[in-house]
Formats: C-alpha cells, structure tokens, sequence
C-alpha cells in the first residue's frame, strides 16, 4: 500500500476537506493508495499539548512531531494545507472553545506567577505563531503559476483597481536604527557552539542563550531594531498620515514572525493612542492590557474596570480617533481597525491586496482610500514601494498580457527569519549582546538600549546549496532568466552572495541568464519585463519568498490559492502545499451566515496531482500516474468550463466545484486506456456523474442562503460539518467511500 499524508488543518481549508477528501479516498482506494489524515490544527496541536490535563478519550497524537521526522525521510509524500498561524488573540479564543467542550486545559498565563504557569505558558508558546510551516519545510520552496492556470487567468482577468499618478497611497519605512540598517553577519569556517551574551551598564553579564550549536559554513547573522528610533518613525508617520490626508495602516507578519513583530505592533498601538496610554498608564498596568496583542487587548480588559471609568476611557479613544488620521480598517461595519488584532492584517497577502485596490484600503465608512503604508523594518518594505511607484508611473498590471514570476525560495532547515523565533530578545536594559564561540571569540556584537529589539538568524549550508541547485533547475526547465534577489550592501545578503559564486560553478549553466540584482532594482526589472509579457524566476530568500508569492499571484492571478506550492524535501521526500495564500477566515464567516463556501481548492487539486505523481515515481505504481494525468486533465477542464466556486451565495461553491472536479476526473479515466481496470470502474460513475448532473447541481446549491451550524470555529462539530458540506445525497451515494 502506498501512502499519501493529507493534513487535517483550520478554517476554510478544513471545512473544504470534509468534502474534497471522500472524493479523493473514493478516487485513490482500488489503486493501493491510502490516504491518511494527520491533525495539525491549532485546535489539534493545542489538545496534543496538554495531555496531562485531558480524560483519556480526549488525548490526541502529537501528529506535527510525527510529521516532522516523517520529512527527514524518502518515504514522505505529505499534502499540507494552510493552517493557521495563531496570534494570541486566536490562541486564546481556541483555548476558550476547547475549555466550554469539555477539555480541561489550562488558561493561557499572560503574566506567569510561578514555575507551573511559566512551564503551562512556553508550552502554548510553542503553539503560537507559525509553528507548522519551519517544522514541515524540510526542504526549500517552488511555488509557480502552472500554464493552465496562468491561461486561465489571462482568458478570464480579475479585477485590477485602476492607478493613477496622482494617487497619494505610498510605502513609509525607516532610514535607520532598524533590523536592516543593524544588521551584521558572519559565515562560520568551522563548526562551533555560541553563547548569546548580554552585558549591562554595570559589566553584569546574563546569557540569553546557551550552547547553540553552530555548523561548518552556516551564515549567521543578527541586528537590532532599536526602539527609540522607532518610536520616533511611528510618531512621523502617525503626523505624515493626518498632514496628508491618507490612511494610517500597518503591515507586519506578527504571526510567522512571533516575537519581534508583535513588539513592534504594541509599540504602533501606543504611539497611535499616546494621548490615553499616557493619561491612563496606571489602570492599564492594573488591568493587564498588552497591546502587543493589539488594541482589541485593551477593548477587552476594559470590562474590569468601573462604568465610570470605562466611559471615560471610551471618550478618550474617540478623541484620539478624530485627533489622529484616520485608520485603515479590517471591518467598518464593526468598527475593527488595522491595529486591533495582529493576525488580522499580515503583510504577505494585504499589501499585494492593497496595490490590487488602486493603492487604497478601506476607511471608517467602508468607502476606500488613498494609503500610507507603515513598515517599520526597511530590509524588503522597498520591493512594494517599487511596485507603487511603477503602477503610478505606468498604470495597474493587465491580467490579460503580464507575465508571470516563479519564486524558488530558501526555508529549509528553520533557514533565515523562520529560525529566529528562540534568539530574539526585547532588551532589559542598556549594555552590549555578543554572540561569543567556545574559544571566547566575539563573533558579532551590538550596542544596545532597554527596549531595543535583538534577533539572530541562521542559514546552514546545505540548504544553501540545495537552493542555488533548484533555481538552476528551474532555470532550465523553463528557459526563463532566473534573479537573486540579494543585496550586496546588506551584510546577510553580502556572505549569501559569496555562497552563490562558489556554488553556481557546480552547475551547468550554459545558456541561462542568472543575474544576483538588490531587491530593489530585481523589482524594478521584474516588473518592466512582466508589464510587457516576459516571465522571471525570482529566487530569494525566506521573507521575500513569503512577500513574492503572493505579490505576483495576486497581482497575475487574483489570488495566490491557485499556485502550484511544491517542496522538494532534502532527503527525498515531497511535501505538498495547496497555494500560497492562507485559511481565509472571512470564508468561514460567509459558510456560517450563509452556507456558501466561496474558498477555491485548486491549491489542492495541484497539490494532489504532483503529490500522486511523486507517489508513482518513488513507489513504481502506474495506476497513480494515470491519476496525476488524469486529475491534471480535470483541473483544465475545471477551469476551461468555470466551475470554480462563487462568491454569491446560491451559486456554485467550492462543494459544486468538487463534484465537478469528481465528474471530470472520473470522464478523464473513463477515456483513458492505459490502465483498463480503472478504465471499468470509472465509466460507471463517470455515467452516473453525468447523468445526475443537475440534480446534484440543484442538491449542492439550494440548501445555501441561510445559516449553518457547525458547532465551534477552532473545533467545529466533524458530523455537523460533514453533513454541511455533504449535502448532495445523490451524490454520495455515487462516490463510495
Ligand atoms: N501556508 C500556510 O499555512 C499559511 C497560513 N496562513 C494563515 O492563514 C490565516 C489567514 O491569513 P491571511 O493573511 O488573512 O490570508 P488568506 O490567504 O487566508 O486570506 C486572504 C484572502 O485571500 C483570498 N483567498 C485565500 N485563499 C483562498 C482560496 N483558496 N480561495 C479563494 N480565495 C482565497 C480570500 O480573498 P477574498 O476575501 O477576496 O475571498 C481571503 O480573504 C492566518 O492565520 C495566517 O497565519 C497564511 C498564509 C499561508
Ligand atoms: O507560516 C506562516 O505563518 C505563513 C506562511 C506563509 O504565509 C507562506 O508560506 O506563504
Ligand atoms: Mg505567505
């Protein structure tokens, strides 16, 4: 028996998969293919945390570890889907869901008392923020537009907001004392264990972290963001905003950057709101508000505090509110701003989404508008000021003629930001960090203030080197210049750019055009060649390889759902993500009002098409690449005939399209004649398909328009969601599982 592992995740994604995968078990059985499911939601990794806390029945595997030594092997065939990556907001809401269940866990300690609470909170910690992706990402990343796809995209454009030069909308980053301007890096020649020292004013020296284990040629690298200049860009930019008449809007990734993105949020929050932290510091310090977890934490805690005193407080936000600029928002109608919750706006997809929207987001009034977009750390904020300048100078891209930009990204191995998460620190108090070796050589040091924070980043070797041999790879599949985005005056990008001399001579590369460009000026091409047609690899590392791929597929495709997302794993294995984009939470809020599930799971049907692909390669099964081949035909015909899921309830939605997914599917094996078995056995539900067609139709599509039950967002109900998202009796008793 072969096996594919499909992961059991959050949100949308999940609720897809109570339909999708009867179909795909339906589909794979008589090939001697098994499809298992591995549970790495939040709610499923919070539950194989705790076990100690839990009645027997209620314990689950640790399915992320088993995944994760699953990919240190050749047998390893995975299908992920998107997950979420929990601020504190959503940890503490899933938290509250599994509690009111049944399940005894403790509350997440916000401020640890004592061992037991400091131990409860670094076990949730571990659950926090990107937790997944590092553990899974054993291997570097190849995310592309497939040409059916692409086609597809130029025959039928989204819409793309209009530009104009005039537009006010612009990119605000800082000019020094950040992450970028800080940064100092060094290659190690030889393996080594560091200590993380902090020394203070008085000469005290603390270690921050002990004993890391360092290899032969890894790249280190660390910088500050020091928090005094910060504060004083922020408040700029807070006056910038209102003298210009523009909205103020931050975009970070406070979720797969864990620690020092949420610092940075708490300090917009407060510097947003100056006027009522500094008039009410005292209660707010007594209440425990942390506006790290943005300003809904401060909402929030308002409830202990008198009547009195609350509506004092209120008036003085409203205050602050007409004083300041206005805010971009994630939802007018209920008054949630772009700094209310951290996971709410996150850079990779809001600001492509931004660029996609004429510049503009959306105001108090649900009306849009020109925008200053805040990113603090200037190490890539440059590629989306590029990218508005060249649509206020040349227009928006056209869906019907651009061209398109692949991304071969470095992540394996925790590479780069992905490892930082253990050896970030929000500084105590003034004083130097150094980075010091067994034999008591410093390595890297800074000078630091109480407040500033400091972050060491790793990449080792070998997936350097397996990275520079995908690009070249991919180069030459295609036939398509391929960039480096790297910079040679950033002092990371300096020591990757002498790996890149020493490694791309391993490779032919005779006939390939393969160029290392800054970020800023691999932009500036990129873009000029896409306006006029022309496709560019870009080949980049891990925080530009989040930013691009969903940059361009916004901007090429709508959306980055419908990416092909394949890591090649390092020791052989494949690990199959669906898109690049995430679990679209807002789908699950138009399933539950309306029953209508807009989210489009053609990341999937890429995914499982390569993920049977592999499958028949490593284990000599022909039945599984006549279903790669077959599901491939499919997906086409899937989007030659627009029967992709609706936005409008009473239509289509991503249950139809998996019908007619299953329909295509079964008509591609029918014709075939390779394999005469499955030949047989799906002619019968081909027929069966095609002639329940409407009825099938009229099943999936009259149940919508009104609520749904599921019982739970994190946790929701298995048999409430299965019956909601198998609704069509007819067809399942077609598709046997
Ligand atoms: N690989 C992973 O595991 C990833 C996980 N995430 C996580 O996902 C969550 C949400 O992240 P967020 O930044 O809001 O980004 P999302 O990609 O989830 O959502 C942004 C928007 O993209 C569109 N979209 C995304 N996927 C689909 C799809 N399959 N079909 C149709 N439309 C789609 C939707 O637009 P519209 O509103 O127009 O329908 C959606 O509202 C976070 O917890 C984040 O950490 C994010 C990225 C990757
Ligand atoms: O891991 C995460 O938090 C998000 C990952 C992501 O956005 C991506 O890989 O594109
Ligand atoms: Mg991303």
């Amino acid at each position: 028996m072969s096996k594919i592992i499909y992961t059991k995740t959050d949100e949308a994604p999940a609720l897809a998969t109570y339909s999708l995968l009867p179909i795909v078990k339906a589909f794979t059985k008589s090939s001697g293919i098994s499809i298992e499911t591995k549970d790495i939601s939040l709610a499923g990794r919070i539950l194989a945390s705790f076990p100690d806390f839990l009645n027997e029945d209620q314990k689950q595997n640790d399915a992320l570890s088993e995944l994760g030594e699953m990919v240190k092997t050749p047998e390893a065939n995975i299908i992920k889907l998107p997950n979420i990556s929990a601020s504190i907001p959503q940890l503490k809401g899933a938290i509250k869901e599994l509690q009111s269940k049944g399940f005894a866990l403790p509350d997440y300690p916000d401020e640890p008392i004592n061992d037991e609470e400091k131990a409860i909170k670094s076990r949730y910690d571990k659950i926090k923020g990107s937790a997944v992706n590092p553990v899974l990402r054993e291997g570097n990343s190849d995310r592309r537009a497939p040409k059916a796809v692409k086609n597809y995209a130029k025959k039928n454009p989204h819409s793309m907001g209009k530009w104009s030069a005039s537009s006010k909308s612009h990119v605000a980053t800082m000019t020094e004392g950040d992450f970028c301007h800080n940064e100092k890096s060094v290659t190690l020649s030889e393996a080594t264990t560091v200590n993380i020292e902090h020394t203070d004013a008085n000469g005290k020296k603390t270690i921050l972290k002990e004993n890391l284990a360092l290899q032969a040629g890894e790249i280190i690298d660390a910088a500050v963001m020091q928090k005094n200049v910060l504060l004083r860009f922020l408040e700029a930019q807070v006056q910038d905003a209102k003298d210009k008449g523009v909205l103020f809007s931050l975009h970070m990734k406070a979720t797969m950057m864990k620690v020092s993105d949420p610092i940075i949020f708490g300090h917009a929050v407060r510097v947003f709101f100056k006027d009522i932290f500094e008039k009410h510091a005292e209660t707010f310090d007594k209440i425990g508000v942390d506006v790290n977890n943005g300003f809904g934490n401060l909402l929030s805690n308002l409830a202990e505090v008198s009547e009195e005193k609350r509506n004092e407080i209120l008036k003085d936000i409203d205050a602050c509110y007409k004083n300041n600029p206005d805010l971009a928002m994630v939802n007018s109608d209920k008054g949630i701003t772009n700094l209310h919750v951290p996971s709410d706006v996150i850079i990779d997809a809001s600001m492509p989404a931004m660029i996609r929207n004429s510049g503009q987001m959306w105001n108090a009034k649900g009306k849009s508008q020109d925008t200053k977009a805040v990113i603090p750390d200037s190490s890539y904020a440059g590629i989306y000021s590029a990218t508005i300048d060249f649509c206020k100078e040349h227009g928006a891209f056209d869906p019907t003629t651009m061209g398109t930009v692949p991304n071969v990204g470095l992540m394996a191995q925790k590479a780069e930001e992905y490892g930082s998460h253990d050896k970030t620190f929000e500084i105590t108090s003034n004083g130097t960090i150094r980075v010091v070796d067994t034999n008591g050589n410093t390595l890297i040091e800074h000078n630091v203030e109480a407040g500033d924070i400091w972050r060491m980043c790793q990449v080792k070797d070998a997936p350097i080197q397996d990275w520079i041999k995908l690009a070249v790879s991919r180069a030459r599949a295609t036939n398509v210049p391929a960039v480096f985005w790297l910079d040679e005056d950033r002092a990371h990008d300096a020591e990757l750019i002498k790996k890149v001399e020493i490694y791309l001579p391993n490779h032919d590369t005779t006939g390939l055009d393969i160029q290392i460009l800054s970020p800023l000026k691999a932009t500036q091409f990129t873009l000029k060649r896409i306006k006029s047609g022309k496709d560019t690899i870009s080949v980049s590392g891990n925080v530009l390889r989040d930013y691009l791929t969903d940059l361009f597929p916004i901007l090429e495709l709508g959306t980055s759902a419908k990416m092909l997302s394949i890591v090649p794993l390092m020791n052989g294995g494949g690990l199959f993500e669906t898109g690049a984009g995430g679990s679209a939470p807002k789908h699950v809020q138009q399933f539950v009002e309306e029953n209508h599930l807009r989210w489009d799971s053609l990341g999937e049907f890429l995914a499982l098409a390569v993920s049977l692909e592999h499958l028949s390669e490593t284990t000599n099964n022909t039945k599984a690449k006549i279903l790669a081949d077959t599901l491939d035909a499919a997906t086409e015909k899937l989007l030659e005939n627009k029967k992709g899921p609706s936005r409008k309830a009473g239509e289509l939605d991503n249950r139809g399209s998996h019908f007619y997914l299953a329909m295509y599917w079964a008509q591609e094996l029918a014709a075939q004649n390779e394999d005469l078995e499955l030949k047989n056995e799906f002619e019968k539900i081909a027929k069966d398909l095609i002639l329940n067609e409407a009825i099938i139709v009229d099943e999936l599509n009259k149940i919508q328009g009104v609520r749904v039950n599921i019982d739970g967002y994190y946790e929701p109900n298995e048999t409430l969601v299965s019956q909601a998202m198998r609704p069509s009796s007819t067809l399942n008793k077609i598709i046997k599982t």
